[in-house]
This record gives structure tokens, sequence and C-alpha cells, in this order.
């Protein structure tokens, strides 16, 4: 499916090795014990979240890295969905030849889906993937870092809130950074079978341990690593956003028709999918969530968000995901 321009910008972004991705981030913000760290070996994998970034996630790790996954969601419709589409992406792969029934039977076990929290407490590392909200992901790592091993990685799949700020929510005192060490972004492309792309972020308090076992670990998975500040957007949204709104405000100020506006840029850039068609992939509220942090965290009025992209958002619109958004997905 659709490599889409996120991605495209960073398969060029991702071309030097993983390895040399962990060097960066040690050298970009700030000094690293001189003592050499090594990756941590991740033995069972959880995520939390099995909307569309969470349940791929959690495939390709069990697939991929063969590890356990431990799937949680508050929703349990979320994680029938999520299962259902689990079985199907795996059917496709062993009907076109890509994998053996083996490896989509051996998968499938290696996925249990979860409503309970605790059911993380044995787990090396954690992938959160829910909505972009900074308050329910501050109040998720605070709970992760009660559940979780001492020892586990607390990653975040967030497209664009401040790591430091989510790991500063893992602990009431800001000098013990026992948890918050352990926090880093693992910001994966979507979708997450298909791109090799995966941002890695560390916030003011990630260790250099943390960062070489989540580059390892996502190497593991098949995936190529690219390093990106903790700045608001990192860089595949700071890039990719105001693209998307700005065809937004095309669409609202009457530039041109949706048809228009997603031809021109398909056919004229050489993009798999024009940005109208992207946001509905993307969903709206995401694509909405992202503005906003740009425009709040940069203060600067070029990233505010499009009055029609959040109307669209308060009628429910959020794209593919909800059947419909700038097009229509229920047919
Ligand atoms: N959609 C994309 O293209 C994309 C790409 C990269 C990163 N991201 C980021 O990934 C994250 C998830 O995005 P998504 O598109 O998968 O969202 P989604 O809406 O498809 O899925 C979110 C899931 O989280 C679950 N959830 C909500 N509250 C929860 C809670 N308290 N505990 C457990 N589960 C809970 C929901 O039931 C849902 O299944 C967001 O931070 C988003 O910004 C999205």
């Amino acid at each position: 499916m659709a490599a889409i321009a996120l991605l495209a910008s960073s398969r060029l972004m991702a071309s030097s090795r993983s390895s040399t991705a962990a060097q960066r981030l040690s050298s970009m913000s700030r000094q690293f014990s001189s003592t050499p760290m090594t990756a941590a070996e991740i033995k069972k994998l959880g995520v939390v979240g099995a909307g569309q970034m969470g349940l791929g996630i959690a495939l390709v790790a069990a697939q991929r890295a063969e590890v356990p996954v431990i799937v949680v969601d508050n929703s349990q419709r979320s994680l029938d969905k999520g299962m259902a589409f689990a079985d199907k992406l795996l059917s496709k792969d062993v009907s076109k030849q890509r994998i053996s029934q083996e490896i989509a039977d051996a998968t499938k076990k290696r996925l249990t889906p979860s409503t309970n929290m605790q059911d993380l407490s044995d787990v090396d590392m954690v992938i959160e993937a829910v909505p972009e909200i900074p308050k329910l992901k501050e109040d998720i790592f605070a709970q992760l870092a009660e559940i979780c091993p001492k020892h586990a990685i607390l990653a975040t799949n967030t497209s664009s809130i401040s790591i430091t700020k989510i790991a500063a929510a893992t602990t009431k005192d800001p000098t013990d950074t026992s948890a918050s060490s352990r926090v880093v972004s693992t910001h994966f492309m979507n979708p997450v079978p298909v791109q090799k792309g995966v941002e890695i972020i560390s916030g003011l308090q990630t260790s250099e341990e943390t960062v070489k076992t989540a580059v390892a670990f996502c190497e593991k998975m098949g995936k190529v690593p690219s390093v990106s500040a903790d700045k608001p957007g990192f860089l595949a949204n700071r890039i990719l956003m105001p693209y998307i709104n700005e065809a937004v405000i095309c669409l609202e100020t009457g530039v041109g028709k949706k048809e228009d506006i997603d031809n021109i840029m398909k056919n004229g850039t050489n993009v798999p999918m024009g940005p109208l068609a992207l946001a509905d992939f993307i969903g709206l509220d995401t694509c909405l969530a992202i503005m906003e942090t740009l425009h709040q965290g940069l203060g600067d009025s070029k990233y505010r968000p499009s009055p029609l992209l959040r109307q669209y958002v308060d009628a429910g619109w959020l794209g593919k995901k909800s059947g419909k958004g700038f097009y229509d997905y229920k047919s």
C-alpha cells in the first residue's frame, strides 16, 4: 500500500546505517557517560493501543523480531478489529507467497490481546500508540512506570508531542530519572508493515542505553532509524503536516476541488497519494493534533490549523478509520 510522502522523505533521510543513528543521537543534545553502553535484549514486547499504528507495530515485531507481544487496548472492539486485521494481513501475505503458512501461524501465536494494563508487568519494552492527546499519553506513562519492570524501555509512537514532557510524567520527583531515562520515541511510519522508516527521538532524560536498545530493536524489526531532535513535529511531521494543512486550506478557500488538489500533487510530485487522501489515511484527528502541537510549540501563525480540518474532526469525519473524511470509504 501507499508509500506516502511522509515515508518517502523518511527513506531519503534514512540512508545511513542504524548504528550511526545511535551515534548521531548521542552527540546531538547532551553528553552521555563515557562508559560504553550496549543494547539490552528485548525478549517480550508490550504495545498500548491497538489502532492502525499499534497493531502494525505489534504485527511487525511478532513477525520480524519474533518476540511475543501483549497488545493492550481499553476498547475490546478495537482489539477485535485489530486482531481481525492482523489475520487479514497475514493471510494476504501467505496468498501472495510473501511468507509461509508456518510463519503466519507462528506470528499470530505471538500476539496476545488484552484490556488489562497489568499484563505489561513482565515486558522488556513497551511501545505506546494511543491517540495524539498529551494528557492521555502522560497518564499512560505514569501507569507504565508503575506497572512495567524497572529495566523496561518505555517508548512512545507520538507524532509530535515532546518526549521530555512525556518522560517527565513517569515521576513526581524530576531529579529521580530511574524511569524517565528509559523513555524514548520510536516514531514508526504508516503503514508499519510496509514502511521502513522510524524516527528515534530522545528526551532530555533519556539514557544512552535506552537509545541503543530502541535502535537495535527497530533494526531487528527490519526498520531504518533516522534521528530527530525533540522539537515539535520532529522531522517527518514538521515537513509533512504543513503540506497537508495547506492542501486543506486550498480546498477551504476554493483554490481547487479535492480531486484536483490530490491529482496535481500525485501526478506532479510522484507521490503515491495526494495530500487529502493521505490525510484521510493518517486520520484527520491525528493531523489536527499534530498541527496544534506545531502551532503551540513553535508559536508561529504559519502553523495555524485549517478551520475546515477542525470542522471535519468536530463532525467525526476522521478519514478512512471512521468511514468518511475528504472521501467516502463506506462502499
Ligand atoms: N496514523 C498515522 O499515520 C500515524 C503515523 C505515525 C504516528 N502516529 C501516532 O501513533 C499514535 C496512534 O495513532 P493511530 O493512528 O494508531 O490512532 P488510532 O485512533 O487508530 O488508535 C488508537 C488506539 O488507542 C486506543 N486507546 C485509546 N485510549 C486508550 C487507553 N487509555 N488505553 C489503551 N488504549 C487506548 C484506542 O482504542 C485505539 O484503538 C498517535 O500518537 C499518532 O499521532 C500515527
